[in-house]
């Protein structure tokens, strides 16, 4: 699935009416019937409704809903801005006069009777600039979350970056909230991002019909696009994961099964490990890339701790490697398809072994202490490559680039806010290397620009000791059967995530890989 920029959103908008195919009043009345629809799936008995109306389309969208909510005998309170809110919403406010009045956007007005079984939030969309200032805000500030249905997103999110703008992007105390948020076309990064996920509730995604005018701009290269930058495809967001057939084949796909296959055919993972007693991190990823369906996992302790490594799972293949000259002579064996480097293998280890693992050219992953141990010298940056794949959580991100960390720290004051899409890509960019950005909402930027995102944020339990090392260990495993490097950090995290679903609370991270067999049976794979 696409996700949209704000900018891209307008632009096909745009785009769809110079074609003469349909007008804004049309695109208007279809996402105002859209959401009314949505309300009326939801709440089928007609009851009270208030309807807060902002000073643009959003709230032109408004006013669509309040008269079809009228005619579908809902008792309707409509508050709404003076002033030109552009001719296309005027002419909705327009057509709501006809039945009914337009009360003052103020705490007063809102205050002045009950606010009825819903309040539609149609204050500000993709168009918000800054916070919610004044009087505005003040309503905003009423309105009862688990009843409120908001029209793009609960106003004062940020939709290009899921930050409440003027706000500290974390901590959730006083922030809007909807029961039900209702969006147009295709998702918004900010509907995936940060507090987006948490403050949009259910979110339902309607079609207005742009999809012409979608497919036209999501096909070309960055150049084509309206803000000079690749589509997104949102890889997978928690409500519809796994039962989206789509997203099913999609795995499917990637993790064809070569016929006749051969253990070679399914590749060979490297799996470095740690000194002794630090082992236990690498074996988490180890068993993680044999689940995935890796041909071969090697697990790749210094000599000294091979020992500790002795119990199962028997599938896995033990070999010393002491020093950089022992990985160079194993990287020898053109089967080798793929390093995981970084899980339990200490600073200095991983220091030393970069460079050989890096100058292989093969699919790597960096993760943990490997991660450390480049933002600690330069040099071994210099050796990363378009195979590469780091997946660094927001604390090593903040090391390996302190200056997109700072940006991303910043109270947003104006939108569009720096996001964690923002700044994936350009770290991506900027060491030539496909960047995984974990945390509940996942971005994995590839350097040309493209770039995903998965929101598991209805997976807590995930955030627990050595879920990064079975991540790390099924991108190794997925990239050793050949999938490519940005699909195999994709592929994992859904895996990743659904395993965990499947879970539940009380996860530990060692249930994770043998969880696997069950999922892939699931997805047919
Ligand atoms: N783009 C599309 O394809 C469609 C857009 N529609 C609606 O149009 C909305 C976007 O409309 P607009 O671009 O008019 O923007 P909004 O309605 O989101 O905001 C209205 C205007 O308020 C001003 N503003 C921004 N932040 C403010 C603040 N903190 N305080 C006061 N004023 C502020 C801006 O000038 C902005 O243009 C979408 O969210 C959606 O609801 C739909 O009607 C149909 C399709
Ligand atoms: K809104």
């Amino acid at each position: 699935m696409e996700i949209l920029s704000t900018a891209q959103m307008r632009a096909i908008e745009s785009e769809a009416m110079t074609s003469g195919a349909i007008t804004g009043p049309q695109l208007m009345e279809r996402a105002g019937a859209a959401v009314a629809g949505q309300i009326r799936l939801a709440w089928p008995k007609a009851g009270r409704a208030t309807v807060l109306c902002g000073p643009g389309n959003n709230g032109g969208d408004g006013y669509v809903i309040a008269l079809l909510l009228r005619r579908a005998g809902w008792r309707v309170r409509v508050l709404g801005c003076d002033g030109d809110p552009g001719p296309d919403a005027a002419e909705m406010r327009r057509r709501w006069r006809q039945a009914g009045p337009v009360l003052p956007l103020t705490p007063q007005a809102f205050l002045a009777a009950p606010p009825g079984d819903i309040c539609v939030d149609a204050v500000f969309g993709t168009g918000l600039t800054r916070p919610p200032a004044r009087e505005i805000a003040q309503v905003l500030a009423l309105l009862p979350g688990e009843d409120v249905v908001a029209v793009d997103c609960p106003s004062g999110l940020c939709l290009d970056s899921g930050v409440l703008l003027g706000r500290p992007r974390a901590g959730d105390a006083g922030m809007p909230r909807a029961r039900l948020t209702v969006a147009f076309d295709s998702p918004k990064p900010g509907h995936l991002l940060g507090l987006g996920p948490a403050v949009c509730g259910r979110l339902v995604i309607a079609d207005i019909g742009l999809g012409p005018w979608r497919q036209t701009a999501a096909r070309g290269g960055p150049e084509d696009r309206p803000d000079g930058r690749p589509g997104l495809v949102a890889i997978a967001q928690p409500a519809t994961a796994p039962r989206d057939g789509a997203a099913r084949s999609g795995l499917r796909a990637l993790l064809a099964k070569h016929s006749p296959a051969h253990k070679f055919s399914h590749g060979h993972a490297l799996i470095l490990a740690g000194g002794v007693g630090a082992g236990g991190a690498a074996r988490l990823a180890a068993r993680a890339a044999l689940r995935i369906g890796a041909g071969l996992v090697t697990i790749g302790p210094p000599a000294e701790a091979l020992a500790e490594h002795a119990g199962p799972p028997d599938a896995l293949m033990r070999r010393a490697v002491d020093a950089a000259p022992d990985l160079s002579a194993m990287l020898g064996d053109a089967r080798l398809r793929a390093i995981c480097i970084g899980p339990g293998c200490g600073t200095r280890r991983a220091a030393a072994l970069l460079p050989a693992a890096l100058g292989s050219g093969r699919p790597c992953v960096l993760d943990a202490d490997a991660l450390t141990a480049l933002a600690a010298d330069a040099d071994l940056a210099a050796g990363l490559h378009a195979a590469c794949v780091l997946t660094p959580h927001a604390g090593e991100f903040a090391r390996l680039f302190p200056d997109l960390a700072a940006r991303l720290d910043a109270v947003p004051a104006r939108g569009p806010a720096v996001s964690r899409l923002d700044v994936a890509r350009e770290a991506a960019a900027r060491c030539g290397a496909v960047v995984l950005l974990k945390g509940p909402d996942s971005v994995i930027a590839v350097p040309d620009g493209r770039a995903m995102i998965h929101s598991a944020v209805d997976v807590p339990w995930l955030a627990t000791a050595g879920s990064g090392d079975s991540l790390a260990g099924l991108i190794a495993g997925a990239m050793a059967r050949g999938v490519a490097p940005c699909d195999a950090a994709g592929l994992a995290v859904i895996l990743h995530a659904m395993a965990a679903r499947s879970i539940g609370a009380g996860l530990i991270a060692d249930d994770i890989p043998d969880r696997l067999p069950a999922i892939l049976r699931g997805i047919g794979a």
